[in-house]
């Protein structure tokens, strides 16, 4: 059980829904996260902190996998077509769990899911703010990306960042993130393009750098000063496990090296949970085929189980 007082969720009930879609990278297997997290026993793990739960699979019945290619098209992007399709189901689901008191935790998948949790958590409370924990920006657009994967685009779209280079099918997408409303924790590898939009929007980054100067502690503090300064609003919590170092997280798409260590990457998720304004959280990019070992399977699948776990009230007394 867990003492933290959720706020936003006084009733402890959780829905846990699953996301197994890759079509926002190129690489496979990362549509198998789900499957591992909720076989390392995820679900169980949950409410053993004293919430109530349930497991939902809006993509089940879909083939996105199958229709997945590795060209550009039109728009510079990829796969536009089920990554669009597979962010609506996403959005409805998360929309409607949020709108019933549900606290919903997406379970990917690549992070172009990331579209659908943030904006559907906007519109069912405006005042949400965001947490986005990575290695990456994500905040490329189809006019800027130079690789078209859409995992690198999902804040571009909530947004409304180069809104007029968009394919006319997103065009559903609520543009409801203000800049003043996302803070980043664990950068380390921003492309050009995404270091003008960031400091263009001011939005608060802080990156390795900042954690090595100031401790991790600090920079969360910095981060929830910018975007929930009187610490009221609703948190949602985009976590892409690569923000932890590879050396802990082997098993993901991009890895990018001189990451958190793995207790600085819980801490960040104990530090939300005990703000008690947890709204809602994603946990992405576990990629189980990429593991060079079944060792670093195990660790990947776990560190994912464990930021869950964190985040939803383990280890504060
Ligand atoms: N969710 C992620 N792991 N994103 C990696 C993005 C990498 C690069 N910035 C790109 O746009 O392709
Ligand atoms: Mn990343
Ligand atoms: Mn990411």
């Amino acid at each position: 059980m867990s003492d933290v007082q959720y706020k936003f969720h006084p009733n402890k009930r959780a829905t846990i829904i699953t996301a197994p879609f890759s079509g926002g990278q190129p690489k496979g297997g990362v549509e198998l996260g789900p499957e591992y997290i909720l076989k390392a026993g995820f679900e169980k793990q949950i409410k053993n902190l004293g919430w109530t739960t349930t497991v939902e699979h809006p993509l089940e019945g879909t083939n996105f996998e199958l229709k997945k290619s590795n060209e550009k098209d039109e728009y510079g992007i990829k796969n536009t077509v089920i990554v669009n399709e597979c962010n609506k189901l996403l959005f409805d689901r998360v929309l409607t769990n949020a709108n019933l008191g549900n606290l919903p935790v997406t379970i990917g998948g690549d992070h172009s899911i990331g579209t659908a949790t943030v904006s559907a958590m906007l519109e069912h409370n405006p005042d949400t703010c965001v947490l986005w924990i990575d290695a990456h920006a994500d905040i490329n657009s189809p006019k800027i990306t130079e690789s078209g994967n859409l995992h690198g685009c999902p804040l571009s779209f909530v947004m409304g960042i180069d809104s007029e280079s968009y394919p006319p099918i997103m065009q559903w997408i609520p543009q409801n993130l203000k800049p003043g409303k996302i803070a980043y924790i664990g950068l380390r590898d921003v492309d050009d393009a995404e270091k003008k939009i960031l400091k263009q929007y001011n939005i608060p980054a802080f990156s390795m750098f900042h954690i090595d100067k100031y401790g991790i502690g600090k920079v969360i503090e910095m981060a929830l000063d910018k975007v929930n300064p009187n610490r009221e609003y609703p948190i949602h919590l985009s976590y892409d496990v690569d923000a932890i170092d590879p050396s802990f997280v082997p098993a993901t798409g991009t890895r990018v090296e001189g990451g958190l260590s793995m207790r600085e990457g819980l801490f960040v998720a104990e530090a939300v949970a005990e703000t008690g304004l947890l709204g809602s959280l994603d946990i992405v990019e576990t990629n189980p085929m990429l593991g060079e070992t079944d060792a670093h399977v195990l660790d990947t699948v776990g560190a994912a189980c464990a930021i869950g776990r964190c985040a939803l009230g383990q280890t504060l007394l």
